[in-house]
């Protein structure tokens, strides 16, 4: 088989007493039959349009040609650059695919003004742009677009002989991108965001970056059979019960990438599983740890450890007391494996793991701020140029950016987690991602952390519609460049910041505690919140 799974401990007890049933309950075949009653009554009509994904190989081969064809026909205008401006489903997955296939693909799934810039100014002359959205109506993606479709007419080059489009069929960018006569590739309309890798959101951007997509789908094909079939040793439903059906539930899967080829496997499957279990009070919040990262330390009892190994060994439950799973295959296999045992947790958990109810709020209030343009709230104090607002519970009891802090933590409930939120240039400032591992030895509890707006995407939702167990903490830059977005009334620093504040606002409204700091120097805005947490 193409992939390994190996279990012990509490995730062991959960394949044990929950895969009979899944078994007997014939959950395999029906998910490859795409039968919809699998979620119940109220996920039936969103999973008959939702399970296309089960034939993405099939269905994806035919484009594989096609694919190749724009890629040879790019590289002989002298194209040798590919950007990408997408969100979520569909910019992780070719991120993933390159990454671990060693091909170059700039993925832009930002809003900062500083990195949208750093994009547009990498070998424009000899760049092409894949605009993927299933919607066609997410507005990050929509403003890469308008940037990109300026810039290169700026540069005296047409357009549509560089920007690709994907989206679903009669989506409003399918009909006004095939108007203005851009090049238009069509996905499944059967199949969700972020089960998508397979589809052309996945290989249309990998395939144009060079990879070998003919590959990936034969790596996926597989494992059809063994995730199709009611058996005990499904690979898909042995993951899906060890991450879903622990008892207690131990609802933080702390995903290591420990010995794998894959590079970013688990941003990859943390937006699968976070934007698909994290709702109605429940869900499964991916936490991406590195193999020295504080938590692994700690025996937290909500904390279940998926390991992705270079081989997970031959036996399916191993004698050990790590209480670990590990998993290893090959790239292809593991997406489908992956979106299998999720659409298996979501009936374990007894949710419907193929809508986003919550992405949606924070979206709203961007727009609302978008609209109304409030003043600006004041800073509550400016500690080391640093501007601190929040929640009144967190800054009401603080003065300086130690104590607002340590309060953050301090709100923290037993089985609680921090979620860090960096609205920043991730080119410009790598660096802040430490600070996961930091606050993490601090709270001694799980930390994740996300790019924004690109982890409203993933996280976003569990954040907002899993357990109210979370505490949030913002990082902004006072932006020194901005950029406006063509024919939009707001520039890219206004809607970064209006989407920091608009999720903001709707996690306050969710009861949640929020701690928002703004650097005001960047560099040395960094510093000062290391040194406050040494
Ligand atoms: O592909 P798009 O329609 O632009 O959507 C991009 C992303 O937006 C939202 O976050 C959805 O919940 C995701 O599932 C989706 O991948």
């Amino acid at each position: 088989m193409s992939v390994r799974l190996s279990v012990s401990g509490a995730a062991a007890e959960a394949v044990r007493t929950a895969v009979p049933a899944l078994v007997a309950d014939r959950v395999a075949s029906g998910i490859t039959a795409q039968d919809p009653a699998l979620w119940g009554p109220a996920a039936e009509d969103e999973a008959s349009k939702r399970l296309g994904w089960t034939e993405a190989v099939a269905i994806s081969r035919p484009l594989v040609p096609e694919i190749y064809a724009l890629r040879d026909e790019l590289r002989a205008a002298g194209v040798d650059h590919i950007v990408l401006g997408g969100m979520g489903g569909s910019s992780l997955a070719p991120e993933v695919i390159t990454r671990t296939t060693g091909a170059h693909l700039t993925v832009l799934d930002s809003t900062d003004p500083g990195q949208v810039l750093s994009a547009l100014g990498d070998r424009l002359t000899t760049t092409a742009v894949v605009i993927s959205s299933k919607s066609g109506s997410t507005v990050e993606t929509d403003s890469q677009k308008r940037v990109y479709e300026r810039a290169f007419t700026e540069a005296g080059i047409e357009p549509t002989s560089r920007i690709v489009i994907v989206t679903d069929p009669g989506s409003p960018l399918d009909e006004s991108a095939r108007a203005a006569g851009y090049r238009v590739f069509n996905a499944d309309p059967n199949v969700g965001g972020r089960y998508s890798a397979l589809t052309a959101f996945g290989l249309v951007p990998s395939g144009l970056a060079g990879v070998d997509i003919s590959e990936i789908l034969d790596e996926a094909e597989t494992i059809e059979l063994s995730l199709a079939v009611d058996t005990d040793d499904n690979p898909g439903l042995v993951l899906g019960a060890a991450i879903a059906a622990t008892s207690p539930l131990r609802n933080k899967l702390a995903i290591v990438s420990d010995g794998t080829h894959i590079v970013g496997f688990a941003d990859w499957a943390e937006q699968l599983i976070a934007e698909s279990t994290g709702k109605d009070g429940t869900g499964l919040l991916p936490v991406v740890l590195e193999t020295d990262a504080p938590e692994l330390a700690l025996g937290l009892a909500d904390v279940q450890v998926v390991r992705l190994v270079s081989d997970a060994g031959e036996h399916l439950f191993r004698h050990d007391e790590s209480g670990e799973i590990h998993v290893s295959g090959t790239l292809g296999a593991q997406l489908l494996l992956w979106e299998y045992a999720t659409a298996v947790a979501g009936r374990l958990l007894g949710i419907n793991p193929f809508d986003q109810p919550d992405v949606e709020s924070a979206k709203i209030a961007t727009r609302g701020l978008l609209d109304d343009r409030p003043e600006p709230a004041p800073a509550a104090f400016v500690s080391q140029g640093i501007e601190v607002r929040g929640t009144p519970d967190v800054i009401g009891a603080s003065s300086d950016l130690v104590s607002a802090i340590d309060v953050l933590l301090d709100e923290l409930p037993a089985d609680g987690y921090l979620s860090v939120q960096a609205y920043v240039d991730r080119i410009a400032l790598p660096q802040l991602e430490g600070l996961r591992a930091a606050l993490a030895a601090r709270a001694e509890r799980p930390v994740t952390f996300g790019w924004g707006p690109r982890f409203l995407h993933s996280t976003g939702q569990f954040h907002k519609g899993g357990p109210a167990v979370g505490a949030f903490l913002q990082i902004l830059t006072a932006s020194s460049s901005d950029l406006d977005i063509p024919e939009r009334p707001f520039t890219f620093g206004e809607l970064i910041t209006a989407q920091a504040n608009g999720d903001a606002q709707v996690l306050a409204e969710h009861g949640r505690p929020v701690l928002s700091l703004t650097l005001t120097d960047p560099e040395t805005g960094v510093g000062a919140l290391f040194d406050a947490l040494a």
